[in-house]
């Protein structure tokens, strides 16, 4: 049984647009918990769990919530299933936080956690991952942005590595311009103090009565989407495709699509099995707008070998991507050859041409390997 004077457990809610940082972000705090413990409720839009797979989460705190926007689940009381199995005294948590599908209606979030009746847990605010390299076009195509940055307690303008200081001042213009009174703060691969998150209140110094006033809108806008619907949310615009194969990938094939990609093809995430280009190591994807990396890990011992990947965009055709993507698997006879047991056998050229064709057909992809330094 709960305690009748439990603490309240305080649930923030981290969003920000496809690819902006989020996962990466959330894994920082997690690795620099300094003895916190963080449960975790993530929310992929697409139907492989990639984000769930890629938090390093403690065992037993994290819950997914798979396919489709949390914003738009249909009540409260849906998140209140999840906050529930969280909130267990057996889990003592510190903190939730909700990283929200790089789609959602962050507003839509917070309505739902303020109108949560469950007594364990309090809002503990809204911090929303801007994209430095990308923000500006985005918001140009999807001015709805501006919302999320008005409802955020705190703002984080992530992959500052990426772009110029002049760049960087035009974002953060950008950023002020939308009237969002949250504190702005630079990173890079989301690394921020562990300490902002159990702060129970981001936005220290608004007073109450103007934060409560932010919530009052947040519950009358609610009442005006029960009429309208979601058709202005983001991710009314968008589609995904989600692709698994356990025949490896062609490096070649795979990069000929990744070059030519469309351009509303704006993410793509997860993990490439290279079969013979690489029997040890599985490669995570990711492509952001106009930005490509693969990082190789090795295959841990029981994983099966297998390739998953969700791309996500607007105006994609996404029947004839799922096609292009099987035409990327190797194929018996045409696939790249097999890498021989040992190098020269004595018997001829081959196998060690083979062995060099293997290589080269790998350089396509290394030239997008995330090199140990750029960290
Ligand atoms: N250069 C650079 N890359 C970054 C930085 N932060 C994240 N990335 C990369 O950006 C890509 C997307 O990062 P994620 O953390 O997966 O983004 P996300 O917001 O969780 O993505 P979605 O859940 O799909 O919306 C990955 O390749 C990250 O390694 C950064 O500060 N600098």
């Amino acid at each position: 049984m709960t305690p009748p004077h439990a603490p309240q457990i305080p649930v923030v809610v981290l969003a920000g647009f496809l690819g902006s940082g989020k996962t990466t972000l959330l894994n920082h705090l997690l690795r620099n918990r300094a003895g916190n413990r963080i449960g975790v409720i993530v929310n992929d839009f697409g139907a492989i769990e990639i984000d769930a797979m890629t938090v390093a989460g403690q065992v037993g705190s994290t819950v997914s919530l798979g396919d489709g926007c949390l914003c738009c689940a249909v009540d409260a009381g849906e998140l209140d299933v999840y906050l529930a199995t969280l909130t267990r005294p057996a889990a003592r948590l510190d903190v939730i936080v909700i990283e929200a599908s790089g789609l959602a209606e962050p507003q839509e979030l917070v309505r739902m956690l303020l109108a949560s009746d469950n007594p364990r847990v309090r809002y503990g605010g809204l911090v929303e991952v801007v994209d430095a390299a990308e923000f500006l076009e985005t918001r140009e195509r999807h001015p709805e942005m501006d919302r999320h940055l008005t409802v955020a307690d705190l703002v984080v303008l992530n992959k500052t590595d990426r772009v110029p200081e002049a760049r960087l001042d035009a974002v953060r213009e950008a950023v002020a311009s939308t009237g969002s009174g949250a504190a702005v703060i630079g990173a890079v691969h989301g690394r921020i103090d562990p300490g902002l998150l159990s702060d129970p209140v981001l936005r220290q110094e608004e007073d109450d009565n103007t934060r409560q006033l932010t919530f009052e809108d947040l519950l009358r806008e609610a009442d005006q989407e029960a009429d309208g619907g979601h058709a202005d949310h983001l991710h009314a615009a968008y589609e995904s495709v989600s692709f698994t194969s356990d025949v490896p990938m062609d490096p070649r094939r795979l990069m000929a699509f990744l070059d030519s990609r469309p351009t509303g093809l704006y993410r793509i995430k997860g993990f490439v099995d290279f079969g013979a280009g690489d029997r040890g190591n599985a490669y995570a994807l990711h492509a952001v707008g106009g930005f490509l990396r693969f990082v190789p890990r090795p295959w841990a011992r029981d994983e099966a070998r297998r390739t998953q990947l969700v791309l996500i965009g607007s105006g994609i055709d996404a029947d004839a991507l799922h096609k292009e993507l099987a035409d990327c698997r190797t194929e018996p006879g045409r696939g790249p050859i097999e890498r021989p047991q040992s190098g020269r056998t004595g018997t001829g050229e081959a196998p060690q041409d083979a062995t060099d064709e293997l290589e080269r057909s790998m350089w396509g992809v290394l030239r997008y390997v995330r090199q140990p330094d750029e960290d």
